[in-house]
This record gives structure tokens, sequence and C-alpha cells, in this order.
């Protein structure tokens, strides 16, 4: 892996977090979307980047956003094993966003200068995570896991933590869980979807995300 032309300050994940309200979750099928879509999410005000590491160009797409859009805070989605976390940062990733969370990726997110959003679905993985030392955590796969009922009841027995909830949200309701003030921000695909990224599209997809920065 190539060191990264642009290299920014390692930001903490409050921070990450608070500078959108919505975490576009990308899909990279095709190299060529990456730069015009990170550019087309900026323009409509959403910076902070989540790109999935589900697809082959998925690491070269954060090389590619994290030197040519200076504006975008672009992480990794999808991370799941623990090389992964040098693998990201080598290419300029500047958060990393996990599904759930296991004891070998604890350990080598403490090892890592960037920070981690760690997936979470039951009480006690939120009380585990708690344990290990995360703040902040992705409900996921949210609506599946209660949705805006399951953060509420949540935000009871554990005030400390704050969500990104993810999975299942859509333009019609990201704003119910936005309001919740155990809520950070949340994570979705609709504001960078295939369709859209196929059809070369960017103009419209500046527009869902104004409308979700809105
Ligand atoms: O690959 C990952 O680790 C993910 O982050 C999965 C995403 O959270 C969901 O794919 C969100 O997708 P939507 O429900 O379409 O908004």
């Amino acid at each position: 892996m190539s060191t990264p032309i642009h290299q920014t300050e390692n930001m903490a994940l409050p921070q990450i977090l608070g500078l959108a309200p919505v975490m576009p979750v990308i899909v990279i099928e095709d190299l060529a979307h990456a730069v015009p879509l990170a550019k087309a999410l900026v323009a409509g005000g959403l910076r902070v980047l989540e790109v999935t590491l589900r697809t082959p160009v998925a690491m070269q797409a954060v090389a590619m956003i994290a030197a040519e859009v200076p504006e975008a805070v672009v992480g990794v989605g999808t991370l799941t094993r623990p090389e992964q976390f040098a693998e990201a940062e080598a290419v300029g990733a500047q958060f990393a966003v996990s599904p759930g969370l296991t004891s070998a990726l604890v350990v080598a997110s403490k090892q890592s200068a960037m920070p981690l959003l760690p997936g979470i679905f039951t009480p006690g993985e939120a009380m585990q995570a708690f344990e290990d030392g995360f703040r902040y955590l992705k409900l996921f796969p949210a609506k599946q896991a209660g949705g805006l009922g399951m953060l509420k009841a949540l935000g009871g027995p554990l005030p400390e933590l704050s969500f990104c909830p993810t999975g299942g949200i859509s333009s019609t309701d990201f704003r119910d869980y936005l309001a919740l003030p155990n809520v950070v921000c949340v994570g979705g695909s609709w504001v960078a979807s295939l369709e859209l990224m196929r059809a070369g599209d960017w103009q419209a997809i500046t527009q869902l995300a104004a409308e979700a920065t809105a």
C-alpha cells in the first residue's frame, strides 16, 4: 500500500461523528465512481464518508478520496479483521466502522491511531463495548435491532453511550433517529445509491445529500 498523499492529523471519533447528521454508507463497485461520488456528497454537505470494504476496489477508493477530496473525512466500513486497521490507515482512512465487535478487533483498535466505531446489537454487547472503552457505537442493523424503540430503551440504563444507528434507515425516518438524545448521527446507503452511481447522476446525489443536511 502506498503512503497517503493527503495526511491529516487524527481526529477523535466524537469530532468526526459530529461533522454531519448522516454518514453515507458507500459501496464502490467501479473505482471511477469514488472521487465524483465523494465530491457530490461533500457538495451536498455530507463530509464524513464510510467506504465499505465489501468490494475489491474499496481500499483504492479510500486512497483516491483521501488524496483528491480533502474536504471529505473518509473512513472504512465493514472492518471485520484486525489486519484491516493497518491497511486502512496506510491508504489514508481517518476512522473505521465494524458491524460488530470481537476481542481481536478491540486489541487491534487499541494499537491503532485510527478510531473505531464498533457495531452492537444487544444491551450486553453495548455493555461489553463500554467495558472495552468505547462510548460511541453503531447500532447495527438498527431497524432489525428495534430501531427508535431500542435506542430509547438503551438510553435509560446506558446513558453514557451515544449511537450512530445504521441499517434500514431511510430518507423518510432518519430525522426521527436524529431527534433522540443518544443519537449522534445516522448511517445509510440511500444518499449514495448504486443506481445513481451507475447512472453517473452526481447532481442527484448532491441533492439527496443536501436534503439530508437540511
Ligand atoms: O457493511 C457494513 O459494515 C455496513 O455498514 C452495513 C451497512 O450498515 C448497511 O449496509 C446499511 O445499509 P442500508 O440499510 O442500505 O442503509
